[in-house]
C-alpha cells in the first residue's frame, strides 16, 4: 500500500493537461523499461478530459501507441456503441486518433454482446481476459498495470464501486457485475478494489466543487465501504490529481500551495 500524494492544480483544464503530460512520461518510461506499457482508463468527466488533453498534447507522438495495452476500470453495461459507454467516449476523445494495436485494446463487454444482459457473465469474461494477460512476474490474477486511472464521484465512488453496495465489499473476484448503481445506468461492470490495488500506480482525478466533500472524506481516514475512493491505492504510488475547487475542503497541511 502506498500513502496518497496530493497535487493540486489551479483549474480543471490545467489539471487535465498536467495529468496528460504526466501520463505520456509514464508510458514512455514503461515502454523503455519493459517494452510495453499498460494503462487502465476511467470514464467520467475528468477521465475524458485527460484523454482529450492527451489528444492535443505536443508530446503525444513520443508514445509508441502500438505497444500500449488499454483496459477499463469500469463500464456502463449498455449496448455496443451507446454514447454513454465509457469506451465510446474514450474512442471519441482520443483512441480513434492514435495508431493503437486493436488487439491490445480491451473494452469490457457490451450489453449487446455474447453475454446478453447478464452483467455477471460479462464480468466473469473480463476477469478471464485479465487473468490470461497476467504474467508470472505480476504475481496475481491481473496484470500489474503501469497506471490505473480513476475518476472520483461526488459520493466517493471509484470505477463502479459505490458506497455500501456489494461490489466494494468484494475481496476475491477481480471484476464484478453491478446492479442498482445510484448513478445511471444501474447496470455496470467494475474492477474490484483487489484488482485496482494490483496496479503499480493509481491516479485519482477530481475537479470541481461538487467533488470537494468526497475528496475530503476519502483523504481523512474514512473506511472504504463508506468511501470507496479511500480504498484505491497502488503498489508503489497513489496520486490524487485535483483542481483547487475539489481540494477546497482538504486540511491545508496535506498539500503544498496550488501554484500551477
Ligand atoms: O459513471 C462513472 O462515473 C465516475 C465519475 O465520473 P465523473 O464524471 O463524476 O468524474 C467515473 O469514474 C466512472 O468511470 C464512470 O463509469
Amino acid at each position: 500500500m502506498s500513502a496518497p500524494q496530493i497535487v493540486v492544480h489551479r483549474d480543471k483544464e490545467l489539471m487535465a493537461q498536467a495529468a496528460a503530460a504526466r501520463l505520456i512520461t509514464k508510458i514512455v518510461d514503461a515502454q523503455a523499461a519493459r517494452g510495453s506499457a499498460s494503462v487502465v482508463l476511467t470514464g467520467g468527466r475528468n477521465g475524458n478530459g485527460l484523454l482529450a488533453a492527451l489528444a492535443t498534447a505536443p508530446a503525444r507522438d513520443a508514445v509508441d501507441w502500438s505497444r500500449l495495452d488499454l483496459w477499463w476500470g469500469d463500464e456502463r453495461f449498455l449496448p455496443d456503441g451507446d454514447p454513454e459507454r465509457n469506451v465510446t467516449q474514450a474512442r471519441e476523445a482520443l483512441l480513434d486518433s492514435v495508431p493503437l494495436d486493436p488487439a491490445r485494446v480491451h473494452p469490457m463487454p457490451p450489453a449487446s454482446g455474447p453475454y446478453g444482459n447478464d452483467a455477471d457473465a460479462a464480468a466473469e469474461a473480463y476477469a478471464a481476459e485479465l487473468a490470461a494477460a497476467a504474467r508470472p512476474e505480476d504475481h496475481g490474477p491481473v496484470p500489474a498495470f503501469d497506471v490505473l486511472l480513476l475518476g472520483v464521484g461526488p459520493d466517493t465512488h471509484v470505477a463502479s464501486l459505490f458506497p455500501e453496495l456489494p461490489g466494494v465489499r468484494e475481496t476475491e473476484r477481480t471484476v464484478v457485475g453491478v446492479r442498482g448503481a445510484p448513478k445511471p445506468p444501474p447496470n455496470r461492470v467494475s474492477l474490484t478494489l483487489p484488482a485496482i490495488r494490483a496496479a503499480r500506480e493509481v491516479w485519482l482525478l477530481a475537479a470541481g466543487e461538487d467533488k470537494a466533500n468526497a475528496v475530503a472524506l476519502a483523504l481523512s481516514g474514512a473506511g472504504e465501504i463508506q468511501a470507496p475512493a479511500a480504498g484505491a491505492y497502488g503498489r508503489s504510488r497513489t496520486l490524487w490529481l485535483l483542481d483547487a475547487a475539489a481540494a477546497a475542503r482538504l486540511p491545508r497541511d496535506l498539500y503544498p500551495p496550488a501554484t500551477s
